[in-house]
């Protein structure tokens, strides 16, 4: 099985899908290189939208792919990891394309970062969504931390990260997280929720984008995603992380 696809749609959408249900959906390396791919794609003129979305009603994203990423010991073997995952996170946020993460499925540690990244975020009735990496005695790794406090009021952004809590479709609408909940057919909805935006140009749909993307890029955004990466690498290499991991690998 593939681990993920890239189609693009007539209505101008490039569609993103991760493709390991049986992993909920974590991240791997080839789910990272995809993810690039897409981005790169996805500032052809003939895309309007970029949509990240996966396979299944279990999970949008379990995060990094435990089973393979546990292998990584120290800071020194996990920061190129977590860096190169923050690089294509950071690229996402900067696409200069809208970006919607389209979750059919609950949305945990690493799979939250690629939500957050994304413009909007259109959650499935009955999904659940958190910042689990406290949990496991690390912090985001990928930007996702930095870009949390970027979109979201400080004081909700730091509840929700030393939670370290799923939350449910109703606490994530009150919190502003996710900008739809649905039910039905995914993509449907998603189309419907994007029918006006993809009424427009491209160029006004980037015009507007690029407002946005100035604000983040113009205030170094970039190097304070890789300071996270690297805060994070430290935390990683220490034994309680690895006890966590194991925990939940043996549960
Ligand atoms: C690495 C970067 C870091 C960051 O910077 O953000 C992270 O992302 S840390 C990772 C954080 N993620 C987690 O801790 C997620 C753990 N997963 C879950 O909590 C649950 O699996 C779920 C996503 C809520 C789904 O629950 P459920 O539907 O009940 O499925 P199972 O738990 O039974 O899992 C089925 C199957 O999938 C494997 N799995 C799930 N998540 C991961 C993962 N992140 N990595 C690797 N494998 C994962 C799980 O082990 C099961 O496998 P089998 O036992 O072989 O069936």
């Amino acid at each position: 099985m593939e681990p993920y696809t890239i189609t693009k749609e007539a209505s101008g959408l490039l569609i993103y899908t991760i493709n390991r249900p049986d992993k909920r959906n974590a991240v791997n390396d080839e789910v990272m290189d995809g993810l690039n791919k897409a981005i790169s794609l996805a500032s052809n003129e003939d895309v309007k939208a970029l949509v990240i979305t996966s396979t299944g009603d279990k999970a949008f994203c379990s995060g990094g792919d435990l089973s393979v990423f546990h292998l990584l010991k120290t800071e020194e073997d996990a920061y190129p990891m977590l860096s190169k995952m923050a690089k294509i996170i950071s690229k996402l946020l900067l696409l200069p394309k809208p970006t919607i993460a389209l979750m059919n499925g609950s949305a945990v540690g690493g799979g939250c970062e690629i939500a957050t990244a994304c413009d909007f975020r259109l959650g499935r009735k009955g999904i659940k969504a958190g910042f689990v990496q406290g949990n496991l005695a690390i912090t985001t790794g990928w930007g996702g931390g930095t870009i949390l406090f970027e979109k979201f009021p400080s004081s909700t952004a730091l509840k929700i990260l030393t939670d370290g809590s799923l939350m449910d479709t109703d606490e994530l609408s009150a919190l502003g997280y996710l900008d739809l909940v649905f039910e039905g057919d995914p993509y449907e909805q998603c189309v419907a929720f994007l029918e006006k935006l993809l009424d427009k140009e491209v160029e006004v749909l980037a015009a507007y984008v690029a407002i946005l993307r100035k604000k983040w890029s113009d205030s170094s955004i970039l190097e304070r995603i890789e300071s996270e990466a690297r805060n994070c690498a430290i935390l990683w290499g220490k034994e309680i992380h690895h006890q966590k991991v194991e925990e939940f690998l043996n549960r």
